[in-house]
C-alpha cells in the first residue's frame, strides 16, 4: 500500500518534469527535452527544464530555484543526469554540490558522450532510482534517441488522403482533403519538428507555405529536393520569409535559379546525389532532431526504402473522389506480394473532427 503511494507520487513527479521539458518542444535540436523537479517533504521546491542547446541543463535550473532547499532533497529528471563537459558542465557534479539525497532517472541517457550520470552519482552515495514513466520519457524523446542510434534525425511521413486512397484528384487538385482541425494538428507537428521536407513537385503544384500558422510559434526548415531545379520563380517558399528556406539539388542544376533563389535569401546546396539517405544525412550535420517528409508519393516511396522514415502519420478523410489517375501517399516500392507489406507497429487511432489519425511505426531495418 505505501509501495503503491510511492509509485503514484513518484510517477506524477516525473510527469511533471515531462510537463516541463514539453515547454522547450521543437526547440532544443540537437539535445533532447529534459524537465527536473525538486521535491523536499513531500513539495516541490524547484522545478526547471532545458530551454536549448547551449543553455544550462533541467537539473540546473531546478537546482537553482530549489537554493538552500535542495540539500537532502530528492529530485525527479526525465533524462540520467549528464556526466560530462559539453556546451555544459556536467549535471552530476552540481547535484553532488548541491547535497541531494536521493535522484529519481526517468531513462538512462542514449548518447555515449554523457552517459555514467548514475553510477558516478551512485558512487557518491546518492540514492538512485531508474526507470519511473520510462515509456513516457523514451516517447517524448523518440527523435533524440534515433538520432544518438542511427546518427540520422528521426523521419515522419505525413499525409493527408480520402477514404478511397487519394492524395488528389487526378487533376492535382488537392486542397482540402481533411478539415481544419485535422490542419491545425499538422500546423502544431511542423513547430514540434527542425525540417519540413518537400519534393519539386510539390513546389510546381500546390505551392505550399509549409509553416506552423501560429502567432509566436517556431517554424520548421523549409527543405525543398529537386534535381533539375525547374521551379517557379515566385514560389510561396521564397517570397514569403516567415520561415528560412533551404533548395537542395544536385551539382550544376539550372545556374540561373540558382542564382535568382540566392537573391532572395534562399539557401542552395549542391549534394553529390541528392536522395533521401544523402539528405537525411546533410540534415544530421545540422544538428536536426526530427524532420517531417510532407512529400508527394514518389519521394515518399524513396524515403521509406531509404530508411529515411519512421514513423507515419496518416490522416484519412471520410471522402471519396475515385479517379484512376488519381495519385496515392506512396508510389511504387516494387512489392508483388501482399506478404511483403510494410506492417505499421505501435499503432495508434483517433479522431480528430471528421477526420482519422492513424500514427504508427515502420519496422526497423537497420
Ligand atoms: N540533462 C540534459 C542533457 N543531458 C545530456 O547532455 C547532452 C548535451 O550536453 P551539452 O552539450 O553540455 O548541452 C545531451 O546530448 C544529453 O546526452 N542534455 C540537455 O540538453 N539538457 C538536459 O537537461
Ligand atoms: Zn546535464
Amino acid at each position: 500500500m505505501i509501495d503503491d503511494k510511492m509509485n503514484d507520487f513518484d510517477s506524477s513527479m516525473m510527469r511533471r518534469c515531462l510537463e516541463l521539458a514539453q515547454k522547450a518542444l521543437g526547440k532544443t535540436a540537437p539535445n533532447p527535452m529534459v524537465g527536473a523537479v525538486v521535491v523536499q517533504n513531500g513539495q516541490i521546491v524547484g522545478e526547471g527544464y532545458h530551454p536549448g542547446a547551449g543553455q544550462p541543463h533541467a537539473e540546473v535550473f531546478a537546482l537553482r530555484a530549489a537554493d538552500h532547499l535542495a540539500r537532502g532533497a530528492t529530485i525527479y529528471v526525465s533524462l540520467e543526469p549528464c556526466n560530462h563537459y559539453g556546451k555544459t558542465p556536467p549535471c552530476v557534479e552540481a547535484l553532488i554540490a548541491a547535497g541531494v539525497a536521493k535522484v529519481v532517472v526517468g531513462m538512462v541517457d542514449p548518447n555515449p558522450q554523457a552517459a555514467g550520470g548514475i553510477e558516478k552519482l551512485r558512487s557518491a552515495g546518492i540514492e538512485v532510482v531508474v526507470g519511473v514513466e520510462e515509456e513516457a520519457c523514451r516517447q517524448l524523446n523518440e527523435a533524440f534517441v534515433h538520432r544518438i542510434l542511427y546518427k540520422r534525425p528521426f523521419g515522419i511521413l505525413k499525409y493527408a488522403m480520402t477514404l478511397d486512397g487519394k492524395i488528389a484528384t487526378s487533376s492535382g487538385h488537392s486542397s482540402w482533403i481533411t478539415d481544419l482541425a485535422a490542419r491545425n494538428v499538422v500546423h502544431q507537428l511542423r513547430a514540434a519538428c527542425d525540417a519540413v521536407i518537400v519534393g519539386g513537385n510539390t513546389v510546381r503544384h500546390d505551392n505550399p507555405h509549409l509553416t506552423s500558422h501560429q502567432v509566436e510559434a517556431r517554424n520548421p526548415l523549409r527543405v525543398v529536393m529537386s534535381r533539375s531545379l525547374e521551379l517557379p520563380e515566385n514560389a510561396y517558399l521564397w517570397e514569403t520569409e516567415e520561415a528560412a528556406t533551404l533548395v537542395l539539388t544536385q551539382v550544376g542544376a539550372n545556374p540561373d535559379l540558382q542564382k535568382l533563389l540566392l537573391r532572395k535569401g534562399v539557401n542552395v546546396v549542391e549534394l553529390d546525389s541528392l536522395t533521401p539517405d544523402k539528405v537525411m544525412s546533410y540534415l544530421y550535420d545540422l544538428g536536426f532532431l526530427s524532420v517531417l517528409w510532407e512529400c508527394g508519393g514518389i519521394l515518399a516511396a524513396n524515403a521509406i526504402a531509404e530508411g529515411a522514415v519512421q514513423k507515419i502519420m496518416a490522416f484519412i478523410a471520410p471522402k471519396i473522389i475515385g479517379g484512376d489517375g488519381a495519385p496515392s501517399p506512396v508510389g511504387n516500392l516494387g512489392f508483388q506480394q501482399m506478404t511483403e507489406a510494410l506492417t505499421l507497429e505501435r499503432i495508434n487511432w483517433q479522431t480528430i473532427g471528421p477526420d482519422c489519425l492513424m500514427e504508427g511505426y515502420l519496422p526497423l531495418r537497420r
